[in-house]
This record gives structure tokens, C-alpha cells and sequence, in this order.
């Protein structure tokens, strides 16, 4: 029996430090770079229509809407290369443009949910491509694709989703986030000047533990020219907590993990708690 629709859930991404990596088409040009994949993500549900449609819901923790749209360029856009037409609608808790990948979960939950429901048999590449393609044609995003194919803290050698990526499975839980705003992703990945500085701040050497990890944030965050005012008052705090915390990367905001982390973040806004994700996409129902 067919399904009548089929919601699907991907965890979010944070990045700590990247650099862009331009190949000679979308699917080879992405990021190299280092972040925690989040049990905090978009679920998207896909039902046959006429006509595609977007529903966007935003929900505070309380399960009051925070902001609702009719608009996702990047959904319609792979929808429309796809050449199906279907009513698409995603729920997130996390702010969107403050950081945590969503964009690249929308995109990957809904592909994914298009292809069980229309029996597209893309299969996970497929779906994985289309997905990075589409955010590295809109800018949204270069590296959160392929981390988003998993879970754990990753650390990525190799810009695509084909690339090498590392995933442990090591950072102290909970996992804690503050946000002051969004930056928009597009306006720092399409700027040259930007990115000149972005990768002049990549760490030389690679990490090999949750504190070598939170220490490469740091010092690409400082050198980045990205960190805000706000950001480095958190972090400060932080240090003299002994919380391991970093800039969410592209996000005016904080993540940090431990038992004290949302203690500290707490006296800074509101804090959006997760866990470290152990798996990335998968349906959560209608599988036919
Ligand atoms: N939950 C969602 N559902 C549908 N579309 C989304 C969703 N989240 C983001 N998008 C699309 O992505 C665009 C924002 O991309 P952007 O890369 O700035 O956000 P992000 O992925 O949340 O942030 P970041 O790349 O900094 O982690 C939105 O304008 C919308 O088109
Ligand atoms: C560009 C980025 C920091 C934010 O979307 C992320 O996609 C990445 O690590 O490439």
C-alpha cells in the first residue's frame, strides 16, 4: 500500500571552523572543516498535490509558533529539478540562519521524504546530492550536507558528501546553544574578502578529542573576523566556567556541551538544549 504522505527527520549541523573549497561544478565544491551534528533538526512532511507548496514552522520549546512562512527557495528548487509536485511542510525549534544547519536538514528531509512517497529510488547519494548541490547554488550552506549523513562530532577532509568524513562519538552531553541573531549565510559565502579571512584562520592541524576540538574553534573563531561582541562575552564566561564552548559558525551564538553548560548560557538568553545526534536522516513515518 502507498503511503498517503511521509514525514521525515534530519538532525541540524553546527559548525566550528570550515574553509570553502571551490571545485568545477556544485557537487565538488563545498567546505572542509569540523562540527557537531544535532538531535535538534527539520522534520518535513511530503504529501502528493497538484501543485508544490511550503509551509515553514518555527516553534518556540512551549509549542507556540515563533515565525510561519510560505517560502524555502532552496525546497522549491530541488523540488522543481526533481520535476514532482508535492505539499511539503517543515517544523524546526532552532532559529533558522543562527547557525545549526537547517537549511540543509529542510532539504534533506524533504528529499528524502519525496523519494519514499513517490518511490523515486534515489537512494541516500542521490538524495545527498541533490540536496548539496542545491546549497551550494543558493549559498545556503557547503558542508552540512555531507555531516548530516551521520551523526556524532565530524570532521570533514574533503568538500562534497562523497569525501572522507570522521565521526566520534565523544562529546559530553548535553549539548546547549544561545543565539543573538542570524547571519546571513549567503552574505559571508559570497563575499571573496571574507573568505580570504575565513581560510587564512584554518587550523593547521587536525583534532583528535572534544577539547582539541573546542580548542581549533576558538582559535578559527578568533581569526575568522566572525566572531561578534556578544559571542566573545559568552565565551569568556565560559572559559572562566571551564565550560568547552565555541561560535556557532554562521550564527551571532553560542554552543557549549556539559552538565554546566546551560547553567552559564542561561544568564546570556534563551537556551535551546539538544544532544549530540547518532544518526543522521531517517524516516519517521509512512514507509510504505
Ligand atoms: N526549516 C526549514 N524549512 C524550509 N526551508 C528552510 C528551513 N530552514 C532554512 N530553510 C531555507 O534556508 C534559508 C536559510 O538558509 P541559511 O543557510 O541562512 O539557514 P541555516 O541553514 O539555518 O543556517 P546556517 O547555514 O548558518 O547553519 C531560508 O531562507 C529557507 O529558504
Ligand atoms: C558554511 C557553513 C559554515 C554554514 O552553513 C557550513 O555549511 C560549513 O561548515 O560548510
Amino acid at each position: 500500500m502507498t503511503a498517503a504522505s511521509v514525514t521525515v527527520f534530519c538532525p541540524g549541523h553546527i559548525s566550528g571552523y570550515f574553509k570553502r573549497v571551490d571545485g568545477s561544478n556544485p557537487s565538488t565544491t563545498g567546505s572542509i572543516g569540523a562540527g557537531i551534528v544535532i538531535s535538534e533538526g527539520v522534520t518535513a512532511t511530503v504529501k502528493s498535490a497538484a501543485r508544490s507548496s511550503v509551509l515553514v514552522r518555527n516553534r518556540c520549546a512551549d509549542g507556540t509558533i515563533r515565525e510561519i512562512s510560505r517560502e524555502s527557495s532552496p525546497l522549491t528548487y530541488a523540488l522543481d529539478q526533481l520535476g514532482v509536485t508535492v505539499a511539503v511542510e517543515t517544523i524546526c525549534r532552532l532559529p533558522i540562519s543562527a547557525g545549526f544547519g537547517l537549511s540543509a536538514a529542510a532539504l534533506l528531509s524533504t528529499l528524502a521524504a519525496a523519494d519514499h512517497l513517490l518511490d523515486l529510488r534515489l537512494g541516500a547519494d542521490g538524495i545527498a546530492e541533490r540536496a548539496h548541490e542545491t546549497e551550494v547554488l543558493f549559498r545556503t550552506g557547503l558542508g552540512d550536507v555531507a555531516a548530516c549523513q551521520g551523526g556524532g562530532r565530524v570532521v570533514r577532509t574533503d568538500p562534497g558528501i562523497h569525501g572522507t568524513i570522521l565521526r566520534s562519538f565523544d562529546v559530553d552531553t548535553p549539548v546547549c546553544a544561545v543565539s543573538f541573531g542570524p547571519i546571513r549565510t549567503p552574505d559571508v559565502l559570497g563575499s571573496p574578502a571574507r573568505m580570504a579571512q575565513v581560510a587564512a584562520a584554518f587550523p593547521e592541524k587536525q583534532p583528535e578529542n572534544v577539547v582539541e576540538f573546542f580548542t581549533c574553534c576558538r582559535e578559527f573563531s578568533a581569526a575568522s573576523g566572525l566572531e561578534t561582541v556578544a559571542v566573545r562575552r559568552v565565551l569568556e564566561e565560559c572559559d572562566r566556567q571551564g565550560v568547552l564552548a565555541a561560535m556557532t559558525m554562521l550564527g551571532d551564538g553560542v554552543f557549549a556541551c556539559g552538565k554546566r553548560a546551560s547553567t552559564v548560557l542561561r544568564s546570556f538568553g534563551e537556551v535551546y538544549p539538544m544532544d549530540m545526534a547518532k544518526a543522521g536522516v531517517h524516516i519517521v513515518e509512512g514507509a510504505a
